[in-house]
């Protein structure tokens, strides 16, 4: 019998979406601007498709210019660099993300590195990670933000308490990790070569899973009452559904850890959502930035 509050990322998301919505109209009604977002994606990875396809719809839904780029696989890096830069001077998008993961052929980094910082809603670029890890004011990544907003949501104040990330990924784990220390939690990253991840986790008020493996983090390892945050998306087969049937589920054994956790994101339903509603926050964000606006005066 599961215990947990579920922490419904779908509905706090169309919360958030909802302000996001107020800001743009704000924006257009007393600063004439419509801040715009560029999606460029290189590749048919048909998975990216459908992600790339509701942010595309969601921006639109806000009120927010939506420009979206698609490239073919073998688009070679010199020719994405040089749309990276035709976007930086273009003074109508606000927002630049480059679907990642790109073809290996070219050179993730470079193409990060060539967008402007301060259109970087990704919050990739090393000026931003940087800004993050020491206090500054830059763009937060998605996802991290995402699940920042969900936990202070459920917790409140988490000053003191003990925050495990699992993941040490750039575009997670690392960010996750400097949110919940500026949240003044005291924070453990563990990853793969952790000695004792059952032990670290069970410490544990707060988990965020972050390793991109199904069900890695298992229910038992779970402390009586923490929060539980799964980051995770994999696809796995479900042939109990039929031939060649499939389903989500995140990188913690949902069922499981819902009896022990005090509250838990579902998979689907959860991040994943968040991550498209702080894509268009950072968004508004930036295009405030840009134009000296305090968004607080909106
Ligand atoms: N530069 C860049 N920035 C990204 O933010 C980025 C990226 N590249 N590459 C791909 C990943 C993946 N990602 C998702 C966002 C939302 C859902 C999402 O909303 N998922 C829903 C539905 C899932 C489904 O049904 O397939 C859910 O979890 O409930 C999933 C995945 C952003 N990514």
């Amino acid at each position: 019998m599961p215990t947990a509050k579920l922490i419904d990322g779908k509905a706090f998301s169309a919360k958030v979406r909802e302000g996001v919505a107020k800001d743009v109209t704000a924006l257009k009604t007393n600063h004439g601007i419509t801040p715009g977002l560029a999606v460029v994606i290189v590749g048919e990875d048909p998975a990216s498709q459908v992600y790339v396809r509701n942010k595309v719809k969601q921006t639109a839904e806000t009120g927010m210019n939506s420009f979206h780029f698609e490239m073919p696989a073998d688009t070679s890096e010199d020719v994405l660099l040089a749309k990276v830069n035709e976007l930086n001077a273009d003074p109508a998008v606000n927002g630049i993300l480059v679907q990642l993961p790109l073809p290996k052929h070219i050179n993730e980094a470079a193409v990060i590195d060539a967008i402007n910082p301060e259109k970087d809603v990704d919050g990739f670029h090393v000026i931003n990670s940087g800004l993050l890890a020491t206090g500054g004011k830059g763009m937060v990544p998605c996802t991290p933000l995402g699940c920042l907003l969900m936990l202070q949501d459920t917790l409140g104040d988490m000053s003191g308490k003990k925050a495990i990330v699992v993941g040490r990924s750039n575009i997670v784990g690392k960010p996750m990790a400097q949110l919940l220390l500026d949240a003044n939690c005291t924070v453990t990253i563990a990853h793969s070569r952790t000695k004792d991840l059952a032990g670290e986790v069970a410490e544990a008020d707060i988990v965020v899973a972050a390793v991109g493996r199904a069900e890695m983090v298992k229910g038992d390892w779970i402390k009586e009452g923490a929060t539980v945050i799964d980051v995770g998306i994999n696809r796995i087969d479900a042939p109990e559904r039929g031939e060649g049937k499939s389903r989500l589920v995140g990188d913690v054994e949902f069922g499981a850890a819902a009896e022990r956790a005090g509250a838990i994101t579902p998979v689907p339903g959860g991040v994943g959502p968040m991550t498209i509603a702080c894509l268009l926050k950072n968004t508004v964000t930036a295009t405030c930035r840009q134009n000296n606006i305090d968004p607080d005066t909106l």
